[in-house]
């Protein structure tokens, strides 16, 4: 299966449970990995082909800037959601790592994979 990558994208915002998180931004990186049949746009070298990793990076940190959320959880499945409806990809997984999260860890992180099939189970 063809891929788009994209890694360690940074989101600085408003994320957290805790009162005095809900009053600074933090930094989440995320990792994408979006089904995309990439021989098109090689074949044509034609950019109307491609997925757009800098709109879709772009569409990824306006979305989750919006407001305030409370859990990665959150952030994981509204990013999937909008690649699975605003992007048509077939399949995304997506990793939202919060690494200032434990103090002793290096990184906390969740991670889905949701597909056009799927995106409406519960
Ligand atoms: N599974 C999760 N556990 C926790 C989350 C979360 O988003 N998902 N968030 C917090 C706090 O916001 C924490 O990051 C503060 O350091 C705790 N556990």
């Amino acid at each position: 299966m063809d891929k788009v990558l994209i890694r360690g994208l940074e989101i600085n915002t408003v994320i957290g449970v805790y009162d005095w998180e809900k009053t600074i931004e933090q930094r989440l990186l995320v990792d994408l990995d979006m089904a995309w049949d990439n021989r098109q746009a090689a074949a044509t070298d034609d950019y109307q082909y491609a997925l757009c990793y800098e709109t879709v990076s772009n569409r990824v940190i306006e979305k989750i800037t919006e407001k305030p959320i409370e859990l990665i959880e959150t952030v994981a499945e509204m990013i999937a959601t909008t690649l699975l409806e605003e992007f048509n990809v077939s399949w995304v997984k997506v990793v939202v790592n919060k690494p200032g999260a434990v103090k002793q860890a290096q990184s906390v992180a969740v991670e889905i994979e949701r597909s056009q099939s799927a995106s409406q189970a519960s």
